[in-house]
């Protein structure tokens, strides 16, 4: 299985608490919301992974030290195997610039109680928002043959 990572950007605006997602362009999950991230490459930590991928997506900077380390997914894929993936997940509150948009997605803000659930992942929601709140996770996705819906869930061990 290959290697992703995944981060979430916070910031409070008028005292809520928003992520910043984005619309993703092209590849894998086009259409769909998802947060900063992408393949780590040969020999790359997630988390400096996590800060390149930031910087590529969104034009805002990171530093490693201010990522948390919120817990890893794995993604199976059994109609495709080649799509199968494990993801390490992050959360960040401190970064510097003002999002802009890139060939990957374009930034948006969303409000935690307005994160448009139903237009990302089938899995997101099953664990997002416990993430979001503040949580870890470690879980496993199935996902059917038609590549969009997870028919088996199940937290992994470490
Ligand atoms: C709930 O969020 C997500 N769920 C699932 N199942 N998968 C997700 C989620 N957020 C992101 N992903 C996946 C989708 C892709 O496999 C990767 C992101 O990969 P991407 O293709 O964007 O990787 P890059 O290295 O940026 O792309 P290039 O191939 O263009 O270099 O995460």
């Amino acid at each position: 299985m290959y290697q992703v990572c995944v981060c979430y950007l916070l910031r409070e605006r008028a005292g809520v608490t928003e992520v910043l997602l984005g619309r993703k362009k092209h590849g894998l999950g086009e259409g769909y919301y998802v947060g900063l991230g992408g393949k780590l490459e040969s020999g790359e930590q997630a988390v400096d992974a996590a800060v390149r991928e930031v910087f590529e997506e969104s034009g805002l900077v990171v530093v490693g030290d201010d990522l948390e380390p919120r817990g890893v997914l794995s993604y199976h894929f059994p109609s495709r195997e080649s799509w199968s993936q494990e993801s390490s997940v992050f959360v960040g509150r401190r970064f510097e610039g003002d999002p802009v948009a890139s060939d990957e997605l374009d930034p948006e803000w969303f409000a935690l109680a307005d994160v448009p659930y139903d237009e990302m992942w089938d899995d997101a929601k099953r664990w997002l928002p416990g993430v979001l709140a503040g949580g870890t996770v470690r879980r496993t996705f199935v996902f059917g043959e038609d590549l969009a819906t997870v028919v088996t869930e199940r937290s992994s061990v470490a």
